[in-house]
């Protein structure tokens, strides 16, 4: 974190704790209102500029009542507060979106307490959403990286996108980690100042605006303008600068009709932010982030992984206003979010470490590194035509017919293990070798979800079980020809057929009901066989996972869409997904909306599948 950033922060080793930090935004009487000390703030004890927290008075200026709040800062009702908030809040956000880091910058209060005029500014006096701009602009010259920007609105609880011409509905999906993804929301790259310009203005013109009662220009949507920075292509950070919709009293503002419908939408959207501040401030285990859209969208900078920082802005002549304002914005500074980078940053640098690692590796073995063999390690299958075939074929089991499977019958078994056989290589003994280093790397994704969902590890587990029958069935069948014979050949060698029936000892030792030998020496051999075959078991798995992820990654709308679970949409979306950065684990379904344990089962289906097809032709080949 920046030694200057005034968000509050607590480093746990690789993430950090930060709290959301808050702070008050007084805007001055209009002109021809009453005097100053009318206004229903004030801070207890002067505001001492570089406090850690000020203490603010509510004050009704009719009753006299009054309560006190703590806050991360005030900022008065003086001309330039919005540059002050910028240069002691805003600013020192900026350096961590270059190095992998998200923030949110929100702008919260009662319609006409000046959120607008915050966030956006006027031609004199520059909101915080150009001024974030300029500076990012300026980062990325001496960087060397590119801004893009995105701006959207949440209008009756719908997202638009006001970058483009014709209205564009987006869809939001929001992963397990709390980050949000916005479907067909459009990015423009923005190199100047004045690129900036041209599109946000056209955007502010497209955003909905209206009369009522208390604010001639009155926000009927919650706004959000999205700067991402991106370098050599890969998105590193972004910060979201929202200008969220005031709360309305319908009482007050005259609303009829839609003015009345926009609002009752903006207050639900409010009051739906009010429950997850007492959700999370409650630790509560159910967050209500799905209640609305607004709330999906702040799902990760609270209680998230992205720095937040909360503008409660006030009209001081508004006490009831203030008061209910001042209270949510009080509460939200209690809220965590567990800051972390982003993933798009830290995935190459583990790739290069487990290069590194597998060159080490092939050095103290004596082993030149072969570019090609290095290939075959990371995607055993990557770029060929092959590939794409023979893994559609995972997903493609349930509508294959008996007939499809018995012309499979010859060269059918050779294609549905072609995973293995590329996997294991020509030869198989240093090939399994050279996984070992990489083992751990593929295994890391799904052994953590596993932890975490004991349902899908028991899927799993039972999917690695019934693979194994599998297999030991077509080791069975296929003792001269099949590919698996190949890929399993060091077994094979250990454990020759030793009963009646012909069977291997391997498929006695996998079966409860085989009788126990009784020599030692025979138990041991059995059981260092068993333990082979698990391992091999266990580099098939990664195997097949990894070649599913690659089919993922490579497959088109159509091809995709012959996966049992995936949809149209889900198929366009993984292809946007990935375009942004490919997939390289199966967890990363999750952040396309699907739960672990549909991920689980989807990949279970897959592979059941392959095995069913090969078993069917199988029983046809002579
Ligand atoms: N610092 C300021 N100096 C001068 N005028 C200001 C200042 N802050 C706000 N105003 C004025 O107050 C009025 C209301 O502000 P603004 O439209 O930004 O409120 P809002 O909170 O965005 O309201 P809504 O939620 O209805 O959109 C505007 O006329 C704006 O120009």
């Amino acid at each position: 974190m920046d030694s200057k950033t005034p968000v509050k922060t607590k480093v746990l080793g690789s993430s950090s704790i930060s709290k959301v930090r808050v702070v008050l935004r007084v805007r001055p009487f209009p002109r021809l209102e009453v005097s100053d000390d009318r206004s229903c703030v004030s801070v207890i004890g002067g505001d001492a500029g570089d406090a850690s927290e000020v203490a603010v008075c509510l004050k009704d200026p009719d009753s006299c009542r009054n309560e006190s709040f703590k806050l991360d800062a005030f900022y008065g009702s003086g001309d330039d507060n919005v540059k002050q908030i910028y240069n002691r809040e805003v600013n020192p956000l900026i350096p961590g979106i270059f190095r992998g880091l998200n923030a949110t910058v929100l702008a919260y209060g009662a319609t006409g307490s000046g959120k607008t005029f915050t966030m956006q500014g006027i031609d004199e006096l520059p909101g915080l959403m150009p001024l974030t701009m300029s500076t990012i602009l300026s980062m990325c010259e001496k960087t060397g990286s590119r801004a893009e920007i995105s701006y959207y609105e949440v209008y009756m609880d719908r997202c638009w996108d006001l970058l483009e011409v014709k209205a564009n509905e987006i869809a939001i999906w929001d992963d397990k980690d709390g980050q949000v993804h916005l479907k067909g929301l459009s990015s423009i790259p923005v190199n100047s100042m004045s690129d900036f310009n041209e599109a946000y203005s056209c955007g502010v013109q497209r955003r909905k605006v209206a009369h009522t009662g208390l604010n001639d220009v009155s926000s009927r949507s919650h706004g959000v303008l999205v700067v991402s920075v991106t370098s050599e292509g890969v998105v590193t950070g972004k910060i979201n600068l929202i200008d969220l919709a005031g709360n309305e009293d319908n009482r007050r503002t005259g609303n009829e009709g839609i003015r009345l419908q926009e609002s009752s939408k903006i207050n639900q959207s409010l009051f739906a932010l009010s429950n997850v501040v007492y959700a999370l401030n409650n630790n509560l285990p159910r967050v209500p982030y799905r209640e609305s859209k607004l709330t999906r969208i702040l799902q990760d900078s609270l209680g998230g992984t992205s720095r937040a920082l909360m503008v409660a802005c006030l009209n001081p002549g508004e006490y009831q206003e203030s008061l209910r304002t001042v209270s949510l914005a009080a509460r939200s500074r209690h809220i965590s979010n567990n800051i972390s980078l982003n993933p798009k940053v830290e995935t190459p640098k583990v790739k290069i470490d487990m290069e590194a690692k597998l060159q080490a590796w092939l050095e103290s073995k004596g082993k030149t590194k072969s570019s090609h063999r290095m290939m075959a390690i990371r995607s055993p299958l990557i770029g060929t035509n092959q590939t794409q075939s023979s893994v559609k074929k995972l997903g493609c089991h349930r509508s294959a017919t008996t007939a499809e499977s018995a012309k499979l019958a010859g060269n059918g078994q050779r294609d549905a293990f072609v995973t293995a056989r590329n996997l294991f290589g020509e030869e198989t003994t240093a090939a399994s070798h050279l996984w070992e280093p990489i083992q751990s790397l593929h295994l890391a994704s799904p052994t953590k979800d596993d932890e975490k969902d004991t349902s899908a590890e028991e899927n799993m587990l039972e999917s690695e079980a019934k693979l194994r029958d599998k297999l030991s069935g077509l080791e069975k069948k296929y003792t001269e020809l099949s590919p698996l014979r190949e890929a399993l050949s060091p077994i094979d060698s250990n454990a020759k057929p030793n009963s009646a029936d012909g069977c291997s000892p391997i498929l006695k030792s996998m079966t409860p009901k085989t009788p126990l030998l009784s020599a030692n020496t025979e138990k041991m051999r059995l059981e260092g066989t068993c333990q082979k075959f698990d391992a091999w078991s266990t580099k098939l798995k990664t195997s097949l996972i990894k070649e599913y992820i690659n089919f993922l990654n490579t497959a088109n709308r159509e091809e995709l869409m012959e996966l049992k679970g995936i949809g149209q949409k889900m198929a366009e979306y993984i292809i946007e997904l990935r375009g942004r950065s490919p997939l390289k684990s199966l967890s990363d379904l999750e952040k396309i909306g699907f739960t672990s344990r549909q991920v689980h089962n989807l990949f279970k289906r897959a592979t059941e599948g392959i095995l069913e097809k090969t078993v069917s032709a199988s029983t046809t080949t002579p």
